[in-house]
């Protein structure tokens, strides 16, 4: 895979952060991986979306190595690495503190399904990770924070929920590569907006199951990206 293709890809894919207003200031970051080299293109850590160009972008091994670039890769890499590392599936991994989410993953509640248009792209709750505990979180916090992720997803399909809060800290979401995992997370955002919007309305709100069958396999039936 062409390294400056796939620096380009991510660089653009950061910018769509602000562009659909996921993150303020250094906030968030995304990453893609080259598989058949096992190399990680992401963000650089601290960097303003203003100031960011593609060359910036760093490139490290799935060890954490720094391989290229002269800036320090995203403080979020050891999540997105542990995350590439389990899910063999996806391409591309995306972080923010986007409001709604994050106000979710602070009530320490999954985002419920409650509409179609969860449906159409998550086939159930978007769970919210468990707490941490304090060797993780005065440990190898970052890595920790991939595990605690990896361990929701024990009987879930990452492929047909791509995506997470992680409890205390905000939405993760992930996809074929950047630029789909950028679309899960504006997605997961506006999700997350629909069900705290409906559950003020209706505390009691639920949803159809049936319509949950229908609209995932509509849009994600066997011959799609998501599969079966
Ligand atoms: O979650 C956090 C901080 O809580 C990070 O995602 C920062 O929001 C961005 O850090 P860098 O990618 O700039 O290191």
């Amino acid at each position: 895979m062409d390294l400056n293709k796939l620096k380009e890809e991510v660089f653009k894919a950061n910018l769509e952060l602000v562009q659909y207003g996921l993150v303020l200031f250094t906030w968030g970051n995304v990453s893609a991986i080259d598989r058949e080299n096992g190399l990680v293109v992401i963000k650089p850590s601290g960097v303003s979306y203003s100031e960011m160009k593609s060359e910036d972008m760093v490139v490290v091994d799935l060890d954490g190595n720094v391989v290229e670039g002269k800036l320090r890769p995203s403080s979020d890499t050891p999540t997105h690495l542990e995350l590439y590392k389990s899910f063999k599936e996806i391409g591309g991994i995306v972080h923010t503190h986007s409001t709604y989410a994050t106000g979710w993953s602070q009530a320490g509640i999954g985002i419920p399904i409650l509409g179609t248009t969860h449906a159409d792209y998550f086939n159930g709750q978007i769970p919210c990770t468990r707490d941490m505990n304090e060797a993780e979180v005065k440990g190898a916090y970052e890595k920790e924070t991939g595990t605690v992720i990896i361990e929701a997803f024990k009987e879930l399909n990452p492929m047909h929920v791509p995506g997470v809060i992680v409890k205390n800290h905000g939405p993760f979401t992930w996809g074929k590569n950047a630029n789909d995992a950028v679309h899960n997370s504006v997605v997961l955002e506006e999700l997350a907006k629909m069900a705290f919007i409906a559950k003020t309305i209706q505390p009691n709100a639920s949803m159809n199951s049936l319509l949950t069958d229908k609209h995932f396999s509509r849009k994600h039936g066997k011959d799609s990206y998501y599969g079966q």
